[in-house]
């Protein structure tokens, strides 16, 4: 088997802002906390070839954090990430630049990549028609819809051939016929083996999609293995979770909470 990514010892620490968040630690963790937040801790796994593999977990939980480390949009704070291959992230309101238009965000993107002038040319009319969204083309990124900027990151995306796709929630907005044309893609890339990450709120579709599952449980890795074990496991914790009386659900919180801001470490 050949590895596609490995992923050793991965930890993601964040500042505490003044914010709300530092507001809400205050009222949970009235006697000290750090300053520091751990998004991910110590996570470790090796996805081979054409491995397609579902993050999930609760809100806050780590995956988009996960997603970007895997995409290269933001560095692990310590720990190896070992990428073999060229990845291109599909998410919300992420990777395309708000100023310019459509067509100049495709541009920039593959130039970007690496791609020369006529590379770009031919590939330009294959991602606007992908994308479908008329003359908002030619529009600044700052006027589309969540929905427009999704069918634009998703079409650059998938026509640049990327050998990994990190999929964050990006079939959750815009329409039905649209997120079908982005599952035909994307299980055409499963058919072409090729290494895919896939964050879906809908466990039905992660389910249908994914082989394999990547459970993290605030910041740290809960279970990883074949789906069909792993999600029955996350289902039961839901359904656990969910019966919690209000105090129960508090406690539970209020460890992750100082696990996350590095007071406990178990
Ligand atoms: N730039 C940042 N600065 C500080 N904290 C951050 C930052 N980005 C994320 N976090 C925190 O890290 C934790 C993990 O966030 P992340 O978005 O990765 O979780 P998630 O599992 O994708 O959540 P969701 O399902 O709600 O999208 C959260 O508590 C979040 O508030």
């Amino acid at each position: 088997m050949e590895h596609s990514v490995v992923l050793n010892n991965i930890t993601k620490k964040y500042k505490m802002y003044d914010g709300n968040k530092e507001k809400l630690l205050d009222i949970l963790l009235p006697k000290s906390y750090g300053e520091d937040f751990y998004a991910l801790q110590n996570v470790s796994f090796t996805a081979e070839k054409g491995d397609v593999v579902g993050f999930i977990g609760v809100n806050g939980s780590g995956k988009s954090t996960l997603s970007n480390i895997l995409a290269g949009i933001i560095p692990p704070t310590t720990g190896e990430v070992t990428i073999n291959g060229k990845t291109a992230l599909i998410a919300v309101n992420s990777g395309l630049n708000n100023q310019l238009t459509g067509r100049e965000n495709i541009e920039l993107k593959c130039l970007m990549l690496g791609f020369s002038k006529a590379q770009i040319k031919e590939l330009e009319p294959e991602i606007i028609d992908f994308a479908d969204i008329g003359k908002f083309i030619d529009q600044p990124v700052k006027s589309y819809s969540s929905g427009m900027k999704s069918r634009l990151g998703f079409a650059i995306s998938v026509n640049i051939d990327p050998d990994i796709l990190v999929i964050d929630e990006a079939l959750s907005v815009g329409d039905q016929t649209f997120a079908d044309k982005c599952l035909d893609k994307m299980n055409e890339f499963k058919a072409k083996g090729k290494t895919i990450f896939f964050i879906s709120h809908s466990i039905g579709q992660m389910n249908r999609f994914c082989e394999k599952a990547l459970w993290l449980e605030y910041g740290e890795v809960r279970e990883f293995g074949p789906i069909k074990e792993v999600m029955p496991k996350y289902q039961a914790f839901l359904k656990e979770y969910k019966a919690m009386s209000a105090s129960e659900k508090r406690a539970f919180k209020e460890k992750a909470m100082k696990k996350q801001a590095g007071l406990v470490t178990n």
